[in-house]
């Protein structure tokens, strides 16, 4: 199995998080969203612990929220001593709701709004990651206009090409994220930020991309940003105290994916900070990272049930299932892999071929091409592995499907963390 958290149970049954995801599917209905808490903690720890073990204590985690964001998420992210990275007012408005200080929640995002500045400063949100520089005279208006002075990191593009897919290669100079320091516009911005009254610049941010498995992408990204750390310290005599070098780390979606060891990818990523930092003669700053996908993503699964099973002659097979793209756009978007199983004929021969597709009126509703699968049946139950990151938080009301609710698993137990829409939830802002 790709994750630790899934196997097959006496009855031949896909179990998830300990349990028979047959019987999670009759108590609850599909589609549905299940999510794994324990496996949730266990990846918080594993950056916590090497955070802590090769950078020190300072070092911090932040929770990429948009991965997947719902109150009891943040209440989890919060127990864990995590802060969050947000990128709207509704996740500051949710994790709020959630009990969450924002002391340590960082807002990043390329464009935010007049709204968004004055929401986040009233919410005394702890730092914004600026985008540019017109941004950062937004964020000064509105923080004299409330007599503050406003923590900042930003956010600057090293100029890295991770080739990961396009939708998420963030760090390379022509991209719509952050400030170039290739083109010089990033040392202008940092001397810009020094002579604002009510900015205090903290340091500066990079992400590079996601579903990264090699961490020589990490080394790239960090040595053009400390080298533009101790140029601005040379230049503007600024003493950088935090280096955020974001998230990105990959999960497993299917067998082709490497299983990667975070702790040992941190411990290379330190070491090759720690000796440049020596080299360049500047102070270590407070590192922080900030995973989404490799937080949730194998701590979720999605389930649903067959119906219409159709073969063209001569052409393929498809199977029908009573979800699709609103609740998982990845495959339409990003042609996005993964692991496809009848949960209930989990150790049968896989010896037929299925497109796996959704039940909306769009023919790029396609949740898997190709998956090899035992025979299919209207009834069965299908699982899609590895679904815990940016599913739920992707997913849409197109043509008016309700979204599915989602199920959180706790020590073999489950509970409700997010209810299924309902018909009237669709209507709800309806005039
Ligand atoms: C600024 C920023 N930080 C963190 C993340 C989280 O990335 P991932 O989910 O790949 O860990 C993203 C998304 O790619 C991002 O844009
Ligand atoms: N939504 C993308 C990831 C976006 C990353 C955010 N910067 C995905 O599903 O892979």
């Amino acid at each position: 199995m790709i994750c630790d958290n899934i196997r097959i149970n006496e009855d031949g049954n896909l179990t998830f998080a300990g349990l028979d995801t047959i019987d999670l599917a009759k108590k609850y209905g599909t589609p549905l969203y299940l999510m794994d808490e324990d496996k949730i903690r266990e990846n918080c720890n594993i950056y916590k612990d090497a955070l802590k073990k090769y950078f020190g204590d300072s070092a911090r985690v932040l929770y990429a929220s948009k991965a997947a964001a719902f109150k009891r998420l943040y209440e989890i992210i919060d127990d864990e001593d995590m802060g969050i990275d947000v990128v709207s007012s509704g996740e500051i408005y949710t994790a709020i709701k959630a009990g969450v200080s924002l002391q340590n929640a960082y807002f990043h995002g390329n464009n935010k709004t007049d709204f968004d500045i004055k929401y986040a400063i009233e919410n005394k949100i702890g730092y914004f990651v600026v985008d540019n520089i017109e941004e950062l005279d937004a964020i000064e208006k509105e923080s004299s206009r409330q007599c503050i002075i406003q923590k900042i990191l930003l956010r600057l593009t090293p100029g890295i090409d991770v080739h990961t897919y396009e939708a998420v290669n963030t760090g390379k100079v022509d991209s719509k994220f952050g400030t170039a320091i290739e083109t010089g516009q990033a040392e202008k911005m940092v001397e810009y930020t020094l002579g604002l009254k009510n900015i205090e610049l903290c340091g500066f941010h990079s992400h590079i991309g996601s579903q990264v498995f090699n961490s020589d992408n990490y080394l790239n990204g960090s040595e053009k940003m400390l080298d533009f750390i101790a140029d601005i310290k040379s230049k503007l005599g600024y003493e950088t105290k935090v280096l955020n070098i974001g998230g990105g780390y990959g999960v497993r979606y299917t067998q082709d994916d490497p299983i990667i060891d975070i702790d040992a990818n941190i411990k290379k990523v330190s070491e090759f900070i720690k000796k440049k930092v020596k080299t360049l003669s500047i102070n270590m700053p407070q590192i922080i990272m900030e995973p989404g996908r490799s937080i949730v993503g194998d701590s979720g699964m999605t389930l649903y049930t067959v119906g219409t099973v159709k073969t063209i002659t001569g052409y393929k097979s498809y199977v029908s299932v009573d979800g699709g793209m609103t609740d998982n756009p990845r495959y339409a978007l990003y042609q996005s892999p993964y692991t496809v199983m009848i949960a209930n004929k989990a150790r049968e021969k896989e010896d037929f071929k299925y497109s796996v597709v959704g039940r909306c009126c769009e023919s790029g509703d396609i949740i898997q091409e190709d998956v090899m699968m035992p025979k299919a049946k209207r009834g069965d139950i299908v699982a899609v592995l590895t679904t815990g990151a940016y599913n739920y938080s992707m997913a849409s009301n197109y043509n008016r499907i309700t979204r599915p609710p989602v199920v959180m698993i706790k020590d073999k137990k489950d509970y409700l963390a997010v209810r299924r829409e309902s018909f009237e939830d669709l209507v709800r802002n309806d005039i």
